[in-house]
Parts: structure tokens; sequence; C-alpha cells
């Protein structure tokens, strides 16, 4: 549904330019037009100049125009997007024990998927999770859902009712005992496929022109999906241009199974590794996402960079799992495009917010584990190994993720892993509205924060000395959903923090 009326924004508006550089607009106007595309984008520009300038230039008159006010200090951010999250895991979120991947999937995850066969408990969990992702701001979420036809159908309906942009995807998976999960599966490829097709065509019904919501291949992993599924998986994508979404070199166990299960004889590929069968399967193209890609190896990385496929960092799974540290600052060195996942419910949040915050974290943890490296290390000579410990902390800091870099993953280069970024992700004329606008606390002189204490800031105070990239910071490492006021995608207000 398109927002029914031109809106002028007013205030202050953040977002990146590039990888490692937010934008400040400080006393700037956004003119976005019924069909939710910004028409117009001024700096230091007020209401009367918006009125006197912009209007005409637009063709606008003001009493058909809204008007929406950032207070001060309130700023207005890109949408964040998601770009690996398991709708029907929602109901798990925190709930992982000590369990690692395979088992943690076994335990926890193929009985609650399983479970949402039943539409009504589809429809509370799916309905619940799209209003916990935008009360967090995430404007677009690339979702998995189950292997039922007709409740992944109805996720689709619930992301265009509460108008979320998604990208739905049924989950193939036909392979039984590798890991083990005979009650939820595929009964064979062929109709694994079937349904992949008809949940597309409902998709193409619901949302002719994919304005909100697209659909996605989805073969779960390569341990759950037969050779037969994943090439039909690939031609189809070959056929269709559609986009694909994946896991990938997740968990040391899963890497080994993968090798056991897909030797090159049997695939193909040119060597036993993870990436290569699903290269083998036609799976890795410039419209694929892949999760994790937390121990790849240097041939891997090539080859994903060569095939143009992006990367999906999911930091909180891959702690809360103890998967391993992705290292991300490794991944952007050699092009490859990423962005950040919350992989709910490896994760154990459904905030894209929280995600950004331990990118960061898991960043400063990569330089002091050797880069990711590992391995045995050569005996050096005390001089040499002085100069090795140098180089390595060198290498260390250059491994950190900035504020303004989880940012730009969370907006811009989601949007690119997505392959939306001509239309989201940061403010830019002809680019759609998705957007949030963020408050922090403001500590009044006798220490009390002005609009009461607990729901004007929530857990971030600002003094008013801090600098607006300060500020950031404050709200990257102490922010929640209570920063979050608005929501808007495509010009439509999504979400309302009363
Ligand atoms: N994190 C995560 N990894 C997977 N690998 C296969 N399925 C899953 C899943 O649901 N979550
Ligand atoms: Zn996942």
């Amino acid at each position: 549904m398109a927002a029914a009326k031109k809106q002028l924004f007013l205030g202050s508006f953040v977002h990146s330019k590039a990888l490692d550089k937010l934008e400040f607009l400080h006393g700037a106007a956004v003119c976005v037009d019924q069909s939710g595309t910004i028409v117009a984008i001024e700096r230091d520009c007020d209401e009367a100049n918006a009125i006197e300038v912009l209007f005409p230039r637009l063709g606008w008159v003001k009493a058909e125009v809204v008007v929406v006010r950032a207070r001060e200090g309130q700023f207005f951010f890109p949408g964040f997007i998601d770009t690996h999250i398991h709708a029907p895991q929602y109901p798990n979120v925190g709930i992982f024990g000590n369990s690692t991947l395979l088992d943690w999937l076994k335990t926890y995850t193929f009985p609650l998927e399983h479970s949402l066969s039943d539409p009504a408990k589809a429809r509370q969990v799916y309905t619940r999770v799209i209003r916990k992702t935008l009360s967090h701001g995430t404007t677009c979420a690339a979702y998995f859902a189950t292997i039922d036809v007709a409740s992944t159908n109805l996720l689709a309906d619930l992301c265009v009712a509460a108008g979320q942009r998604a990208l739905v995807g049924r989950v193939c998976m036909d392979v039984q005992g590798s890991p083990d999960c005979d009650y939820y599966r595929d009964a064979t490829a062929e109709s694994a496929l079937a349904s992949t097709h008809a949940s597309i065509a409902h998709m193409r019904t619901l949302d002719p022109t994919m304005s909100l919501v697209r659909p996605i291949l989805t073969p779960r992993f390569a341990p759950a999906c037969s050779l037969p599924l994943m090439r039909a998986l690939g031609t189809l994508a070959r056929e269709t241009n559609l986009p694909i979404q994946t896991h990938l070199s997740e968990n040391k166990a899963e890497i080994a199974l993968v090798k056991s299960l897909f030797p090159p004889a049997t695939t193909g590929a040119t060597d036993d590794s993870y990436a290569a069968v699903y290269d083998a399967m036609g799976l890795l193209t410039p419209r694929t996402i892949l999760a994790h890609a937390v121990h790849l190896t240097a041939a891997e990385r090539a080859l994903v960079v060569a095939r143009g496929a992006k990367v999906s960092h999911c930091p909180c799974s891959n702690s809360a799992l103890g998967s391993g540290l992705a290292r991300v600052r490794w991944l952007l060195d050699a092009g490859v495009v990423c962005g950040l996942g919350t992989d709910v419910s490896g994760g154990y949040s459904a905030s894209v917010l929280e995600a950004a915050r331990q990118a960061a974290l898991v960043s400063r943890l990569v330089g002091v584990t050797g880069g990711g490296k590992g391995g045995e290390r050569e005996k050096l000579s005390v001089e040499k190994e002085k100069e090795r410990e140098k180089e390595e902390e060198k290498e260390g800091e250059r491994q950190k993720l900035s504020v303004d870099e989880v940012l730009f993953l969370a907006t811009r280069g989601g949007a690119e892993v997505v392959g939306l970024e001509d239309k989201v992700g940061g403010f830019e004329v002809g680019m759609e509205w998705d957007a949030q606008l963020i408050g922090l606390g403001t500590v009044g002189e006798g220490g009390e924060v002005e609009g009461g204490e607990d729901d004007e800031g929530g857990n971030v105070d600002v003094f008013g000395w801090e600098s607006w990239p300060e500020r950031m910071a404050k709200w990257v490492y102490n922010g929640d959903d209570r920063n979050t006021k608005k929501v808007w995608v495509k010009g439509r207000l999504v979400h309302e923090r009363k």
C-alpha cells in the first residue's frame, strides 16, 4: 500500500555515504511523493523555505502535504535491512542452551518449524515477528519460512498487510538423516520443487510488481538437500533470475559433513569445499545470499567474489551457537558485499541494531585471535618474533569495524545483499522512503531525562555536549527499540512508538 499523501520531512538526517563515512544533514528537508519516492533533498531548508522553493519546483501545494518534524536531537535514519532471519523460529529467541549448530537444529529448530504447519500458530508467530522487527526499525527482511506452502504464503500476505518489505522463501530440504529431520522434510526433490513453484505463484499474484514482497529460492543448506534438488533450484534461478538464500560454512562439524556427503566425484565440483558444491549446482549467483561464511578458505572467498554472491554476517548467532568469528574485514578486503543478519533464532535478538553492535564487538576479537588464521606458528628468533607481534597487532587493529561501518552494513550493505541498492538503504532522490525516526534521551540540568525516565531515551542518555558521531556511537552501543520512534516503508508509516 502506498503512502496516501505527499510528505515533507524536516530536521536532521543521517545516512551512509561510504563504508566508513556517515553523512549528517542538519536543518534539512526531504520531500516524498504519494508513491513513497524521495523527490527532493535540500540542505539548510526549513519549512518556509521548503514551501517557497521546493513546492513550486515539484508542483506541490501546501494544503496537500503532511509535514513530519524530527525534534531537536532526533534524526531520520534509513530503515535497517535484515539479510537473514528465520520467521518461524522467532518464539525460540534466546533459547539455545549450550547447543551447537547441528544439535541445535535437531533439538530446538526442526520441531518448532514443523509445528508451524498449524495455520493458527503460524499466523500468531508471523504476526508477532513482523511487528517486532518493524518496532526495531527493520524495513526489509530476507525471511526463511518453513517447508509448508500455506504458512509460507501466509507470511508473505502478512508482510504485505503490515507494510514490511520482504523476500520470502519456502524452505527446501528433501534429505533424510543429515541432520536428522525425517518428520520435517520434503518427500522428494520433485515435490520440493512443486511446492516452491506454488509459493512463487502465490507471491506473484499477491504483489505482481514485487513492490514490497518477492519470492526467494531457499535451499536450507547443502546437508539437507539432495543434489537433484540443488541442481533444479540452480536451474530455476537461472531461468527466472530469482534470488537465492542459503547457509554456508557456519560451523566446523557442518563443513566436515558437507565434505563427507559431497565428494567432488559426485558433484563435478573442482574441489571438495563447501562453496564449490553450491557452485557446481548453479547456486552461486550475484543474487545469492550466503549466511555466515565463517570458515571460508581463501579459495572459497575468491569463488564467492568471482560469482558475485553476497554474504550475510550474523554475529549474534555465530556467538550464541559458538560457530566462530567471521572475518568481515577479510571478506570486505576481497570485495565481498556484506550485510547483517539477525539469524533469528540462532541469533538471540530480532534487532539489527544488536547485530550491528555485535558485528563491531566480534570484529575486535578477530584481531586478537590472529585474524582467525589459527594453526601452527613457525618458531622465530626473539627479534623476528617481536616484529611479527607488531605486525599482528597492526593487522588486529585493521579488523575492527567502526560505528560508521556497522551502520553501513545494516543499511546500504544490506540493500546490496538483497538486490535493492537502487531503492533503499540511503536517502537519495529516486530512492524510496524506508526510514526510521530515532530519538535519544536528553538529560536535563537536574539529571532528569526530558519526557520521562523510561521511554523517551530508553537506555541512551545524551548530555548535550556529545558530537553527532559520538551520539551515533551511543545509539549503536546502548540503543534499542525504545529509541525507534517511527518507522516508514515506501512512505507509509508502519510503526509508531506510543
Ligand atoms: N543458523 C542456522 N543455520 C542453519 N543451517 C541450516 N539451517 C539453519 C538454521 O535454521 N539456522
Ligand atoms: Zn540461518
